[in-house]
């Protein structure tokens, strides 16, 4: 299948961070890739490098086979990066037939408003808009130029759930004609909505790559923590811990750890069981990964 955009061990630094640390990714026509990780786990510093907004430290970034930065690769693309600011005093319509002029090829304005649920706002101010509308609006500009792939930061931030529903139509229905699409989101729910590939990243690094099922039953580990001297072996456990006086298991399986752990007859108290972040359950599964190499 053609690679439209690929990242071969991109490195990126801002001064004294590493925002992302040799990170390899092809993303391939007609897929819709969902991007997931924690607040600072370099999923927008890797957008900008794929649209051409910087450029890699170290490593390679290409698009269409060519540079992010030459204008005329760009124009294949669609962009909703998480912060946009409109014109206020511009109404929908023009807003819309600003941004499509720059193609050559565009989507009908009637059309494209009709995709993400806005076909009422045609003739509204921008600046009258709802927060959840103007977000609609930027990301159905994305599409405006009819691209052969589209990101989307975080496109649904600050939508409520007919917002976001009316928003994940308008990206399934690109997709189902063939678009291909990345989009990141802090959580898997969303991407499980629309997207069967999941790439996880934290800390700069993918840390997994693989459908949205797969992702889903690493990530269900739950971290049981407790008081005790000596522990047996118990069933399910990736990481062991010991802090502040107590030992801290992360499982995929907290139920059976705990009759384990009762009917062993081991002493213990104080026992919690909490779900494990996204970054902690992926930690938990590479620590446990490299110990076994
Ligand atoms: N222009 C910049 N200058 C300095 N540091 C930056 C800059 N942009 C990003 N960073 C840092 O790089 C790291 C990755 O940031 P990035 O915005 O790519 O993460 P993210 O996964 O998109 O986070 P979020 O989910 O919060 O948007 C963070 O530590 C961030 O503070």
């Amino acid at each position: 299948m053609t690679i439209l955009a690929r990242a071969i061990e991109a490195r990126r630094r801002y001064g004294d961070v590493l925002a992302l640390d040799s990170v390899s990714l092809d993303i391939r026509a007609g897929e819709l890739v969902g991007l997931l990780g924690p607040n600072g786990a370099g999923k927008s510093t890797l957008i900008n490098l794929f649209v051409g907004l910087r450029r890699p430290t170290s490593g390679t970034v290409e698009l269409f086979g060519g540079s992010p930065r030459d204008p005329v690769v760009r124009r294949g693309i669609g962009v909703t990066p998480q912060d946009t600011g409109l014109p206020e005093s511009l109404r929908v319509g023009e807003v819309v037939d600003f941004v499509s002029a720059h193609f050559p090829d565009r989507v009908a304005r009637g059309e494209l408003l009709g995709r993400f649920g806005l076909d009422d706002l045609v003739k509204r101010q921008i600046g009258g808009l709802s927060g959840g509308q103007k977000r609609r609006l930027a990301v159905a500009l994305a599409f405006a130029g009819r691209p052969k792939l589209v990101f989307l930061d975080e496109p649904t931030t600050g939508l409520d759930v007919e917002a976001r529903r009316a928003l994940w139509d308008g990206i399934a229905a690109f997709h189902e004609e063939g678009g291909t699409v990345l989009l990141t989101s802090h959580y898997l729910e969303e991407i499980e909505a629309l997207a069967k590939r999941v790439v996880v990243v934290g800390h700069g690094r993918v840390l997994a790559d693989d459908t949205v099922r797969a992702v889903r039953d690493i990530v269900s580990v739950r971290r049981v923590s407790l008081v005790a001297d000596d522990l047996p072996e118990l069933p399910g456990v990736l990481d062991v811990e010991r802090a502040d006086g107590r030992v801290n298991l992360v499982t995929t399986d907290p139920d059976r750890l705990v009759v384990e752990l009762v009917r062993s007859g081991t002493p213990f108290s104080g026992l919690e069981i909490r779900p494990t972040t996204l970054e902690e359950a992926f930690l938990a599964i590479t620590s446990k990964e490299s110990a076994h190499v």
